[in-house]
């Protein structure tokens, strides 16, 4: 099991937001968290990446207590892209370069450049390799992201809307490339992600999140019509097209 979160429970000043929430991930599971708007999905991830601090329960990475790891060891567990994006002015390259950090002691050493090389490949950049951040697209800039994401190797990516300014084709592409990631890395992904289309292509598991409580979690079963409904409040039939299931809206 590389992650534990057990009866996590938090509120902003104002309002509570998470509540009681508990789940497991092992290596190579790919999760999406799903739910409306204002749920509490960001802050979820935001809690397991030490931004936030629950008011009750635990966060364990690797068996290991995520309050108690310094910030190196923590980025070197986990990879978080966010919803918002750094406005420092440097170059894709260089933005990529961010993610080894955790691994540079005195000099940037050929093993990182080759890492960054890879990523910035995977993600189709190397076009705009020496561009400034600030002369991308919102889609680009969003797969520069996930780039260093995967520059800084963690046991855990997690991404929060990591599809929402790509085109159709650049939402397939990143929606693979972090399944296959998984799979050959061994890793873990946890997933927001509102479509629940490119969700069932991503996830292996799924959270889905009430009111911030868990109203269900598991595999493809949990994603029935009645589930999908009671969450989404919107009438919803499950089909199979290409023997891929679909959620069609009614
Ligand atoms: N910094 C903050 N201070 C106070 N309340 C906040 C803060 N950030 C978020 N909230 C509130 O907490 C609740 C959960 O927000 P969160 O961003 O986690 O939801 P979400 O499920 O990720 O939503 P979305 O799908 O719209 O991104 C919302 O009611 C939101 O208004």
């Amino acid at each position: 099991m590389i992650l534990s979160v057990q009866g996590l429970e938090f509120s902003y000043p104002s309002h509570e937001v998470l509540k009681d929430i508990s789940f497991s991930i092992d290596t190579g599971e790919c999760i999406a968290i799903l739910g409306t708007n204002g749920t509490g999905k960001s802050t979820l991830l935001k809690c397991i990446n030490r931004i936030l601090r629950p008011q009750k329960g635990s966060v364990l990475v690797d068996k290991t207590d995520v309050q108690k790891l310094n910030q190196v060891d923590l980025a070197k567990r986990i990879g978080y892209v966010s919803q918002t994006n750094q406005s420092f002015r440097t170059t894709v390259f260089d933005t990529v370069l961010i993610g080894r950090k955790p691994y540079i002691k005195w000099d940037v050493k050929e093993e990182d450049l080759r890492i960054v090389d890879k990523a910035i490949e995977m993600l189709g950049l190397q076009k705009y390799s020496l561009r400034y951040i600030d002369e991308l697209s919102g889609g680009e800039l969003q797969k520069v992201i996930i780039a260093r994401a995967l520059a800084q190797e963690p046991k855990i990516l997690m991404f929060d809307e990591p599809t929402s300014s790509l085109d159709l084709k650049n939402q397939l592409e990143v929606i693979n490339i972090i399944k296959n990631v998984v799979k050959n890395r061994k890793i873990s992904a946890l997933v927001t992600i509102h479509d629940l289309n490119l969700a069932l292509r991503l996830a292996d598991k799924y959270i889905l999140l009430k009111k911030g409580k868990i109203f269900a979690a598991g595999g493809i079963e949990i994603m029935t019509s009645e589930n999908i409904e009671s969450v989404y409040s919107v009438p919803v039939e499950i089909e199979k097209m290409n023997s891929r299931m679909v959620v069609v809206p009614i």
